[in-house]
């Protein structure tokens, strides 16, 4: 079996609140809120990834902070997701490439239907933002 795609997401905070984000595609997961990012590609550090992906779907510049729980396994096995808290450095976030963007408080994370794999990270969020 190929080894597992490392996929990263941005916790983007501002104050007690979280960037969330709804998919647009596949058919398959639109509707499902996640954190922006996306795939690692080869020779990319995983702040570099974050950074890119940050510009390309939501027109913001970000500055990379701590990680947010765990290695999740995600995507039947296929991918790593590893979600790293973020601050926005220039610009306001627009959807570029999702359906919705909503900032979420720890009592509002629960609102939204998150990927399945998203889950043990928005537990880790709610417990670091409640605190
Ligand atoms: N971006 C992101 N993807 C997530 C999260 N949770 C989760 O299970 N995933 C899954 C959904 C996708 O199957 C995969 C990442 O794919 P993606 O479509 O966002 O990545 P990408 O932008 O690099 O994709 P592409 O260029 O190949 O279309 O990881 C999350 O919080 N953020």
């Amino acid at each position: 079996m190929n080894e597992p795609k490392v996929v990263v997401g941005a916790a983007i905070r501002a104050g007690d609140r979280v960037l969330a984000a709804a998919r647009a595609y596949p058919p398959e997961l639109a509707g499902l809120w996640e954190f922006p990012g996306g795939k690692v590609e080869p020779g990319e550090t995983e702040t570099e990834a974050l950074v890119r992906e940050c510009r390309e779907e939501l027109g913001v510049a970000i500055a990379v902070g701590e990680r947010v729980g765990g290695d999740l396994a995600t995507g039947g096995g296929r991918y790593l997701l590893r979600v790293y808290f973020a601050e926005l450095t220039a610009g306001e976030p627009h959807a570029k490439e999702h359906a919705e963007l909503r900032w979420l408080g720890p009592a509002e994370l629960d609102s939204v239907p998150w990927l399945p794999g998203n889950r043990p990270a928005v537990e880790a969020l709610k417990a670091l933002l409640s605190a």
